[in-house]
């Protein structure tokens, strides 16, 4: 699968943008600001329906502009595929795939397989548990649309006990069986949702230490590992256990929305005990066994996005990851560097067709 064209209008600091893009290495250099990320986030657009680095639509239309598109022509298996994505101020976003709107951007999600490798990862290290969540359920989404669903339904009705909770306290009373609707529907969803996660993380893991080995030169004792509430006990019983406590919180304080990765390097969290260089390599080896484990399962090798990626590894760091295409067939790979020459040097040393675009 690749990307052949993209056409932006008022897409963040474009007014219009048309690239053709070869099918395996594309690299898009240019000084600071000029836009690199921006076209990385609008295939990411494409794919996901959102953006990758700032999810408030609005901020993502040109300044002093109404509407934004993105328009991009894949080939999938032969076929080729148009998918536009537009969005309007004071509207709703619309997604097409050969001019027929989805009715659901969930329905996209994982028919264009992506991985994107950023500065911005370091949120997965640094920041709360919510960004390491997105991580996990954006892998496992992309190749299994039950697993999604699930997803979208106990984020619905978690937000319903929740309202249900503030109610009683706004209301000052107390039904313990319409809760007990909630409770059951939650464990139904979420203990679904927790069986995938444990059976993702379990054959996650081994690809994962096999990536960061390839990239770190070093033995270096790294593990992932998931952390559940529900370890402790079914989800039913958990929120029963809780009651008393929601009610004096408001809101619904166990279920999988509470789970958690912990990274760590000899056994001490990485965020606190891991030098720049072993964040940088962990967070490197997360995205390309992320890459690994959707191309086993989607039989689709993914886009791969690589965003100012010498930022974060050496030149030949960065020739191994590059390779990977030579490897996968049909992959597709567009890099985002400042420096023309650097960028030339690592790609014409991979031996496959590439296209260089100055912006
Ligand atoms: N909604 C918007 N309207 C107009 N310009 C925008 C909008 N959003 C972002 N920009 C501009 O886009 C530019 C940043 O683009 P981008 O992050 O793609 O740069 P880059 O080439 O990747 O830079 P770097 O090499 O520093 O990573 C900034 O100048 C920013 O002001």
């Amino acid at each position: 699968m690749f990307l052949r064209h993209l056409s932006l209008v008022n897409y963040k600091n474009f007014d219009s943008k048309d690239l053709e893009f070869d099918p395996v290495i594309n690299c898009l250099v240019g000084d600071n600001g000029v836009g690199k990320t921006n076209i990385l986030d609008a295939i990411y657009h494409l794919c996901f329906g959102k953006s990758y680095f700032n999810p408030v639509s609005t901020q993502n239309i040109k300044h002093d502009t109404e509407f934004f598109m993105v328009d991009g022509e894949f080939e999938k298996e032969g076929r080729s595929e148009k998918i536009i994505c537009s969005f309007k101020k004071g509207t709703k976003k619309v997604i097409k795939r050969n001019g027929k709107p989805y009715e659901k951007f969930s329905e996209h999600i994982g028919f264009l397989p992506l991985v994107i490798i950023s500065p911005a990862d370091r949120d997965l290290i640094l920041e709360g548990s919510d960004t390491r969540r997105k991580f996990i359920d954006g892998v496992i989404s992309q190749s299994d649309k039950a697993y999604l669903n699930n997803l979208i339904k106990y984020n619905k009705v978690l937000v319903q006990r929740n309202s249900l909770l503030k109610y009683f306290v706004a209301n000052r009373t107390f039904e313990r069986d319409t809760l007990s609707i909630y409770n059951e529907q939650l464990h139904g969803l979420g203990t679904e949702i927790h069986k995938k996660r444990l059976d993702f993380i379990s054959s996650f893991v081994p690809i994962f230490k096999e990536q960061y080995q390839h990239i770190s030169d070093k033995e270096e004792q790294i593990m992932l590992s998931y952390e559940s509430q529900l370890e402790e006990g079914s989800l039913l019983e958990l929120l029963e256990a809780n009651i008393e406590k929601d009610r004096a919180l408001q809101y619904t304080s166990v279920g999988i929305h509470k789970d958690d990765l912990n990274f760590t390097i000899a056994d001490h969290p990485i965020k606190k005990f891991g030098s720049q260089g072993q964040q940088k390599s962990f967070l490197i080896a997360l995205k390309l066994a992320q890459f690994h484990f959707i191309k086993e399962q989607a039989s689709t090798t993914p886009i791969l996005l690589l965003d100012d990626i010498f930022d974060k590894l050496d030149e030949s760091r960065v020739s191994h990851i590059v390779g990977l295409v030579k490897n996968d067939n049909f992959g597709q790979i567009f890099i985002s560097d400042t420096h023309a020459e650097r960028t030339e040097n690592v790609v014409k040393n991979i031996h496959q067709s590439y296209k260089i675009f100055t912006l």
